[in-house]
């Protein structure tokens, strides 16, 4: 379970990025966060795992304070905080499997990891993991000549590899075609099902979070203005996130849920 408690993010700069945020995240949920440019979705995500440290509040996971871990304490915690990145920050040169395999940095040692050298336990694990993401036959192939959405495979596959307890998702799908960033939300949502994993997964495309996830978060000037499932995003819920716009076309209707079945 993920827990933030009156969450808040003042930057030096004046700007009120988070102000008293509280969600709770059960093992297995997967939640979109939606808003604006300048909602605070980045910044809410960046504080879980402190890349940016929160002004005041608590970050709770499995009842552990991350905000008030050392930096040792922390650098333990992270691996359990897996994070897929919009742009996939894989390491070019590197193959698939050793791209996967680098995902284990944090637990090996100093000259395994120098060295490259993972347990043979690990490396079964990566060939599990690329199966599961249909990239087995890949994993040879140098990171700079997959396409995009096999990149962002590679990226799930590394994050989990962690044996995380959560994810953090930032924009996954913003570098995709529709079509794969369908392939790439749904394949994030049933690795989490399958592993009863956490994931908050920052996201544009609201059409996109309704099809797929079971809860949806709207910031709004780092505040919580809407908590639910992705059908209690009427148009009104929508203008107060957003601002004032016709919804109809976005908002996702039956018909489109009984297309996206009948092609899935
Ligand atoms: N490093 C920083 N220093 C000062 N202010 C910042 C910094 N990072 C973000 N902000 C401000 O904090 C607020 C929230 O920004 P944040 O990037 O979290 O929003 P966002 O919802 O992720 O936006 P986008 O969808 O455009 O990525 C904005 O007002 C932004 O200008």
């Amino acid at each position: 379970m993920l827990s933030l408690k009156s969450l808040t993010k003042t930057y030096r700069t004046g700007d009120k990025a988070l102000v008293s945020v509280d969600i709770d995240i059960p093992n297995g949920q997967v939640v979109a966060l939606i808003g604006p440019s300048g909602a605070g979705k980045s910044t809410l995500i960046r504080c879980i795992n402190r890349l940016v440290e929160p002004t005041s509040g608590q970050v709770l996971l499995d009842d552990v304070d991350v905000t008030a871990l050392s930096s040792s304490g922390l650098r333990r915690e992270r691996r359990r905080m897996g994070m897929i990145f919009q742009e996939y920050a894989l390491v070019e040169r590197l193959t698939v499997m050793e791209n996967v395999l680098s995902g284990r940095l944090g637990y090996v040692g100093f000259w395994r990891s120098f060295l490259r050298k993972y347990p043979q336990s690990d490396i079964d694990e990566a060939f599990r993991l690329l199966d599961r993401v249909g990239l087995l036959a890949m994993a040879d192939k140098r990171a700079d000549e997959l396409s995009g959405g096999q990149r962002q495979r590679v990226g799930i596959c590394r994050a989990l590899i962690q044996n995380p307890a959560l994810l953090l998702v930032d924009e996954p799908t913003a570098s995709l075609d529709p079509k794969t960033s369908r392939q790439i939300m749904r394949l994030i949502c049933e690795l989490c099902q399958e592993r009863g994993l956490a994931a908050i997964i920052n996201i544009h495309d609201v059409a996109l979070a309704q099809m797929f996830v079971q809860r949806v978060i709207g910031l709004q000037s780092g505040a919580i203005r809407f908590d639910g499932p992705p059908d209690g995003l009427s148009p009104d819920v929508l203008t107060e996130i957003y601002g004032e716009e016709d919804w109809q076309a976005t908002i996702r209707k039956d018909e489109d849920e009984d297309t996206e079945a009948a092609v899935a």
